[in-house]
């Protein structure tokens, strides 16, 4: 008896390539609706899926291929006399290739306003049954899901049969696909509801690229894209220029883009090891990067730079006075270009830089997963409150919120000290406020005098006050809510400086 193959594909690309090589091989070939047509059309035999089944398409075609003379001819163990028996007596055909691509779901959804009905009627029953069907049964059938493996197929098919190898790696391939499919299916119709941690957490991404290696050197490592990445997310930028990007530097570029979105204003961003070491803004780009360069001259050095206006050729000579591993950009001008290009090792990246929807935020733990709203707090004037006999001068103000902004994106324990809207000092991660605010007060030096300090925490103790006002801080800004806020603010009180609580907190682990 001859084999048969049955094609049922959304997408038609490369199918009368394989299906002539089947026919060359002898292979029978069954088809639905649309597939079939597209072969006849081309002179290729095909018998339709209604003689298979003995059941005309239905219900629109919702229903064309769900039948047990499908589905038996794709279960029945080759090696199992009772299956074969079985067939004989229910006159089913065994099935031996499947070629099966389903509705597009993903870009029927894709589409603006897309209608509810719309994505349901797009969401394939029948093509992954007969899929899960012939990967459940890959020791005797061959299934393809996608039109790039088509090739391996027709040669294997020149060379003789499929291997079992071959075969597995097919039907892997087949319930990655498919799960995949039922992941957005499900996250689809998830949205609707108000269910924000269901009972189980299905996330799905698309490889983008594999990496050289992980944060190290020894560590293996890829990049995923989420399916409907937001244009402004760094899986979506487009590199003009330089090496491939690596582990780090992605996490690096991530952060930096982040941070310069907050801000309307021209500004730039400088970021080492995820942290801002230099964030300015300013009336232009290039005095919003003279600031975030001259906030720590030393720590840019080798680092990322995101600013949120196109480079032009001023900017393009600035960044390139000195050795940056990766620009980040919304555009660049043509000379801008010219210039930074000549570096051979730095990277430019463009996108758009915009405040994209807040996204869910995943962290792994041993064993498992945390899941979070990214943080986008919006601090209101009216959440800001004076609790020192001393009021902010306008300009303090501008500082005391441009910090705000900065720190809720410097690791905790976090200390930022700013002055005419540039960060001069950032102390990062640390185990102890105080030793944070020291690392800060110590790299902005004697501009530490006259500036203001933001903490992304409450003081414990009034010791940060007291470091503080040693280095000549005029104005604080953090959350309060400490059970000692009250040594805190008679502290400053006693020292003149300005206290501003902002009843919310920036923890960043
Ligand atoms: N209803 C069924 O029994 C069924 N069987 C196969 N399909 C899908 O129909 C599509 C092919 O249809 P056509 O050959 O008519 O263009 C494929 O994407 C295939 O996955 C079905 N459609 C949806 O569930």
């Amino acid at each position: 008896m001859s084999k048969r193959a049955l094609l049922s594909v959304s997408d038609k690309t490369g199918l009368l390539e394989l299906a002539k090589a089947f026919v060359d091989h002898g292979i029978e070939l069954i088809s639905t609706g649309g597939t079939k047509k597209v072969l006849e059309e081309a002179g290729v035999p095909v018998t339709s899926i209604s003689e298979v089944t003995n059941f005309p398409e239905i219900l629109d075609g919702r229903v064309k291929t769900l039948h047990p003379n499908v589905h038996g001819g794709l279960l029945a163990k080759r090696n199992n006399e009772q299956h074969q028996a079985e067939l004989n007596e229910l006159d089913i055909q065994p099935i031996d290739y499947v070629v099966v691509n389903l509705y597009p779901f993903k870009e029927t959804i894709a589409k603006e306003d897309v209608l509810f009905d719309e994505a349901i009627e797009n969401i394939d029953i029948g093509g992954p049954t007969m899929l899960r069907s012939a990967a459940k049964n890959h020791q005797d059938v061959t299934v393809i899901v996608d039109p790039n493996d088509y090739s391996k197929v027709i040669e294997a098919l020149e060379e003789g049969v499929p291997s079992l190898e071959l075969k597995r790696d097919l039907a892997a391939k087949v319930f990655r696909h498919t799960a995949h499919y039922d992941a957005l299916v499900a996250e689809y119709l998830t949205e609707q509801t108000d269910e924000a941690y269901p009972e189980t957490k299905t996330v799905t991404y698309e490889l983008k690229q594999t990496l050289r290696y992980g944060e190290n050197p020894h560590q293996e490592a890829a990049f995923y894209k989420k399916p409907f990445a937001s244009a402004s997310s760094i899986t979506e930028a487009r590199q003009l220029h330089g090496k491939e990007l690596s582990y780090n530097n992605i996490q690096d570029a991530d952060a930096a883009l982040t941070i310069v979105k907050d801000f309307k204003q021209p500004a730039a961003v400088a970021v080492k090891h995820m942290n801002p070491c230099g964030v300015g803004v300013g009336q232009n780009i290039l005095e919003a990067y003279e600031r975030a360069y001259e906030g720590d001259p030393v720590s840019i050095f080798g680092g990322i730079v995101a600013v949120n206006r196109p480079v032009d050729q001023t900017l393009a000579e600035a960044l390139s006075s000195i050795f940056l591993e990766i620009i980040i950009a919304p555009s660049y001008t043509e000379d801008a270009l010219n210039q930074l290009t000549k570096k051979k090792n730095i990277r430019l990246l463009e996108m758009p830089i915009y405040l994209n929807e807040p996204e869910e935020q995943l962290k792994t733990v041993s064993g498992g997963v945390l899941i979070q709203d990214e943080d986008r707090h919006l601090l209101l004037e009216s959440d800001l409150e004076v609790v020192t006999e001393r009021e902010p001068t306008d300009e303090e103000w501008s500082d005391l919120k441009f910090a705000w902004n900065v720190i809720k994106h410097v690791k905790s324990n976090a200390i930022v000290l700013a002055k005419g809207e540039q960060s001069i000092g950032v102390g990062a991660g640390q185990m102890n406020r105080v030793g944070a605010a020291k690392i800060a007060i110590e790299q902005a030096s004697d501009h530490a005098h006259g500036a203001i300090m933001a903490s992304d925490a409450f003081f414990p103790m009034p010791d940060t006050v007291e470091v503080a006002h040693q280095a000549g801080v005029r104005a604080i800004i953090q959350p309060g809510g400490s059970i000692r806020d009250e040594d805190s603010i008679q502290k400053c009180n006693e020292y003149g400086i300005t206290m501003v609580l902002t009843g919310a907190r920036h923890f960043k682990h």
